[in-house]
């Protein structure tokens, strides 16, 4: 196994990053693949929706371990990370991690410490899926120098225009100096209320805007009260609420990650012939 790593980014707030990472990779998880998934945010969102109520309590985080590349200490077999029922490995994070990020800014290839982690633990998994916090600093960046490739969720409600433009900004600073295989599996149009028109047209611009370039998912997860209260429950959508409309997008999102992998491993073999 050599896992996909893939980035769940967006710098906006609340746009349905952790809500994607966490269901995704329990989507993933079902369709009998091995995945770990990073909490890479020091909010620790991530780490509560799936069950850890108290992230601060959690003694050994994704901080620990990226403290550990950085003064060049062995790491434990699967050191920090924590099982969860629905059959995904999770590495959390807690308020410990901002310290991290000012501890990067005077670490030796600062960028890549979450690269050299991932790469220890690439073996054990088939996807590690990466949340990563609303902005574009050093943490975001070592996701992306970390990632083969990024999901974009955007809320319908707002035009994401502005912090698109950044965030593919960024991406392509992070291809040309770091990590020129990074690619955009796709943007993700989350919370759309189908009782309005405005998530078509937003989806629509986004399409002729990015079209060729970015895909836009043809999954759209639409909004429900359901989605917001699973991160109080520890579990996922699909364990909340099976038969809801959420968990049937994030289903199909699921098959179309799948898909991706597919479409990208026959074009290699056609490649190859
Ligand atoms: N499909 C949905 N329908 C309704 N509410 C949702 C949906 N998805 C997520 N939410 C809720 O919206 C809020 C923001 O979602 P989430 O935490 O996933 O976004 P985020 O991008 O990770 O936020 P942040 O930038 O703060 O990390 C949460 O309260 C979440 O429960
Ligand atoms: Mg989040």
């Amino acid at each position: 196994m050599n896992a996909k790593v893939i980035a769940i980014a967006m710098q906006k707030g609340g746009v349905g990053k952790t809500t994607t990472c966490a269901n995704l990779g329990i989507g993933l998880a079902q369709e009998g693949k091995k995945v770990l998934i990073v909490d890479s945010d020091p909010q620790g969102s991530l780490s509560i929706s799936l069950g850890h109520a108290q992230p601060d309590n959690i003694p050994t985080t994704l901080a620990t371990v990226m403290g550990k590349v950085i003064t060049d200490t062995p790491l434990e077999h699967k050191e920090g990370i924590l099982s969860h029922p629905e059959g995904v490995d999770l590495l959390p994070a807690n308020i410990e991690l901002s310290g991290m990020e000012v501890s990067l800014i005077n670490a030796m290839s600062r960028e890549t410490i979450l690269k050299q982690y991932l790469d220890t633990v690439k073996k054990d998994y088939q996807y590690i899926l990466l949340d990563t916090q609303p902005s574009l600093g050093m943490l975001t960046v070592n996701a992306l120098a970390a990632a083969d490739s990024v999901i974009i969720p955007v809320q319908a409600q707002y035009l994401p225009a502005k912090g698109l433009e950044q965030l593919l900004q960024t991406i392509n600073k992070v291809r040309k100096q770091i990590n020129p295989k990074l690619t955009i599996d796709g943007i993700l149009l989350t919370m759309v209320d189908n009782r309005t028109n405005f998530a078509k047209d937003i989806s629509t611009l986004l399409r002729d805007t990015y079209g060729g370039k970015i895909k836009v998912f043809a999954t759209d997860i639409p909004h429900s009260v359901r989605a917001a209260e699973i991160s109080a429950e520890g579990k996922s959508i699909f364990a909340h609420d099976p038969k809801g409309k959420v968990a049937e997008s994030y289903r199909e999102l699921t098959k179309e990650v799948l898909k991706i992998e597919k479409l990208r491993q026959k074009h290699k073999s056609d490649i190859g012939r």
